[in-house]
């Protein structure tokens, strides 16, 4: 596992140095995101990034994750600089070890719940663990749903389907995007358990961006953007 050798070999799970993300607005009109961040994720634990709307947590997070390019710095996950990465290199790197949960679930809508959550097996010629997946979806309060067509569900619903899609499959990095943000309290908290559960595992790390005081104050450390800039954390 990439994962274990990384931890062995010394590296934090996730690494960035300097990264500055900038963007376009027009022709010759640039805007600077990201302005030289540090930051580095821990084997074994939950990172939470929190900050202002606007402060730049998701393009953070994007961009630790290799969704986004960055336009300068280096960003190193699993000990590999995803940085310099070609793209279809990277989307192998993401697919072996990376999971994403994001607001845009990406739920396959003529899919049921279970055959979502059993597509990334089947699209790499593997059997899905359905004892698993009936766990989870037990788990999620969701076992009376899992033949339910995916528009039938409610927003939350569809993420819980999409988180329990992601943890299935045991990425070694899970990024999460406000994972309760369309979530009552109770599911919430049973989504942030899952992630805990993951992020219990010394050979696998979670990173969270969240606004969230009860998210935040569950994980391990935190981070706090400003303006783009680190400018709290190392709890
Ligand atoms: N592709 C882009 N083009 C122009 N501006 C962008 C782009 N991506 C992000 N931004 C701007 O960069 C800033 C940071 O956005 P980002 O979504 O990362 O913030 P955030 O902290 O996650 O915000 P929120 O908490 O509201 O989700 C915002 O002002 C946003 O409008």
């Amino acid at each position: 596992m990439q994962s274990q050798v990384a931890q062995m070999r010394g590296f934090p799970p996730i690494e960035a140095r300097g990264l500055i993300k900038d963007v376009s607005l027009r022709k010759d009109e640039t805007i600077r995101i990201l302005h030289g961040v540090d930051f580095q994720a821990d084997w074994g634990r939950m990172t939470g990034i929190v900050g202002p709307s606007g402060s730049g947590k998701s393009t953070l997070l994007y961009s630790l994750a290799g969704l986004e390019s960055i336009s300068g710095g280096q960003v190193t996950v699993l000990g590999e600089r995803i940085d310099r990465m070609g793209r279809a290199k990277m989307a192998r790197f993401r697919r072996a070890h990376l999971g994403f949960v994001f607001q845009s679930y990406n739920l396959v809508p003529t899919l049921n719940v279970e055959e979502n959550i059993a597509l990334p097996f089947l699209l790499r010629g593997r059997r899905a663990p359905k004892g698993e997946i009936a766990a989870m979806l037990e788990r999620f309060g969701m076992a009376d749903r899992r033949r339910s067509d995916i528009g039938s569900l409610s927003g939350g619903e569809q993420q819980r389907v999409a988180l329990a899609r992601v943890l299935v499959s045991k990425p070694d990095v899970v990024f999460a995007d406000e994972p309760t943000g369309a979530l009552d309290q109770a599911t919430g908290r049973v989504v942030i358990d899952e992630l805990h559960r993951v992020a219990a595992d010394p050979a696998r790390a979670v990173v969270v961006v969240t606004h969230s005081e009860e998210v935040a104050s569950s994980c391990d450390r935190v981070v706090t953007l400003v303006d783009g800039r680190i400018t709290g954390g190392a709890r």
